[in-house]
Formats: structure tokens, sequence, C-alpha cells
């Protein structure tokens, strides 16, 4: 069995887009965000559009679209809207999320194991496009099961119960949490899966997911942008590519 020695960093702008949209205008731009994010050696971009439109918005996917030189993973709900977005332009991956309206923030990964034929139909369509498709879920068996049956080429593991247990110094949590996402990604790359596995990922807590060898792709975007106050965009991505291969070399 084959691991990735480097794990990619994809980076989400969806925030760049959130703070743009709390003044209104054009300013932060998304697209100035990738493009300074592909200079400092981000793998792909991210970016989410919420059926709410809240931080990003259609004219930013179709400049990403148009515009950006490194993969774009376009996560979205799975709506008929979407859809029709997502078989518009192609990106070269396509990552299914759950949403709920009133959620701050994507709370927890897809119930595929619940709504199976109606993802695999769902997305039959983006993949004979030529989008790769991954299912954004929690480290469950039985999720990851689903996926491979669906034939998605590319699972992403939610790793915010695992960041918030860190942040909130509940280790025991923490490490419960991480023992299972341990074992899914082994269980998911068993499978033929591609593993990602992104969500609240911050310099303190993501060593232990880097240095998973099945994980390929880490999408982290928040913390990031957060940063990016203090220490610039590129210095702030450059920090975590350094603190991933750190990882991932030991
Ligand atoms: C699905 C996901 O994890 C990301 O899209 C990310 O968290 C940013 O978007 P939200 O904060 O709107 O969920
Ligand atoms: N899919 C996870 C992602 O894109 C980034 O999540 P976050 O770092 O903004 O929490």
């Amino acid at each position: 069995m084959t691991f990735p020695d480097k794990q990619r960093l994809g980076v989400n702008i969806d925030h760049v887009a959130t703070l743009r949209n709390a003044r209104g205008g054009a300013l932060p731009d998304p697209l100035r965000a990738a493009e300074i994010a592909t200079a400092a050696g981000a793998d792909g971009i991210t970016a989410h559009l919420r059926e709410d439109r809240r931080h990003m918005i259609d004219s930013d996917i179709d400049a990403l679209m148009q515009q950006l030189t490194i993969p774009l993973n376009f996560e979205m709900a799975a709506t008929d809207e979407m859809q029709a977005i997502a078989l518009r332009h192609v990106p070269h991956a396509v990552c299914i999320v759950p949403e709920k309206r009133e959620e701050r923030t994507t709370e927890g990964g897809l119930d595929l194991a619940r709504d199976e034929n109606k993802i695999g139909d769902f997305i039959a369509p983006l993949r004979e496009a030529g989008s790769r498709v991954s299912i954004f879920i929690g480290a469950d068996q039985r999720q990851i099961e689903s996926a491979a049956r669906i034939q998605a080429e590319v699972i992403e593991l939610h790793t915010g119960a695992y960041c918030d247990a860190h942040a909130e110094g509940r280790f025991e949590e923490r490490d419960i949490e991480l023992a299972k996402l341990t074992a899914m990604a082994t269980f998911g790359h068993s499978l033929g899966l591609e593993v990602h596995a992104g969500h609240g990922l911050t310099y303190d807590c993501v060593p232990p997911i880097a240095a998973l060898p099945e994980v390929a792709e880490l999408n982290i975007g928040h913390f990031l942008i957060g940063e990016a106050v203090f220490l610039g965009l590129e210095g702030a991505i450059k920090k975590m590519r350094d603190v991933m291969d750190a990882a991932r070399e030991k």
C-alpha cells in the first residue's frame, strides 16, 4: 500500500469573503487571496458556496474558475441549484457537505449512510462531467462504507470535534477523536478512497493529523485567514506548510 510523502494543503478562502461581506463592496477580494495562497505554495483552493451566500457568492466562483491556476475544491450542499452550478463549471473537485441554515459553521459530516441512494444519484452526473467527488463525513465506518459504495473518489474527514476538544483542553475526548480519525483514515484508504481531512485545524492541533500517512490532503481556512491578520496570508500559509511537513517527517 502506498502513502503520499507530501500532504497537500488546500487553503479555504471562504472567510475572506466573510470579511468582505461584513461591510459590503468588493474588498478584501477572495480571488486575490487565492492568488497569494497559490504563490505561498497552496496545492489547491477550497471555496464553499452556501445556499444563503453568507460568504462566497456566485461571482467569486466564476472568478476562481476563470483565473485560478491550481485546483479548485468546490464545497456545496446536495441541492439541485448547486448541482447545476457545479455542472456549469466542472471544478477539479466537488465536495458534498451538509448545510443547516441556522448553523454558524459546518457542524458535522454528511449523514451519507441515511441518504446513500439519493446522494449516489446526485453525484453521478458530477463524476461523469469530470469532477472528482469528495464526501465530507465524520470518522464513522458506516459513512465510509457508503462513500465507497456510491463510488466517491475522496472522503474528507471532519476534524472539528477533535480540534474543539483540543482547544478547550478536553484532552481525553481529543485523544478519543484522534483515535477515531486515525482508524477511519486507515479504513477509508483500505477501501481505495483518497482520504482528506479538515475543519477547525490550527498550528497547535494539526501535527497529529498531518502525520497520518493515509491523509493525502488537509483543507484549512478559518484559522489561516485569522492568522493572516497577524502574519500576512503568505506568512500564515507558509508557517502551516512548515508545521505540516515537520509533523510528517517525524
Ligand atoms: C465544510 C467546511 O468545513 C468549510 O466549508 C468551512 O468550515 C468553511 O465554511 P463554514 O464556516 O461556512 O462551514
Ligand atoms: N472542509 C474544511 C475546510 O475547508 C476548512 O475548514 P475551516 O479550517 O475553515 O474550519
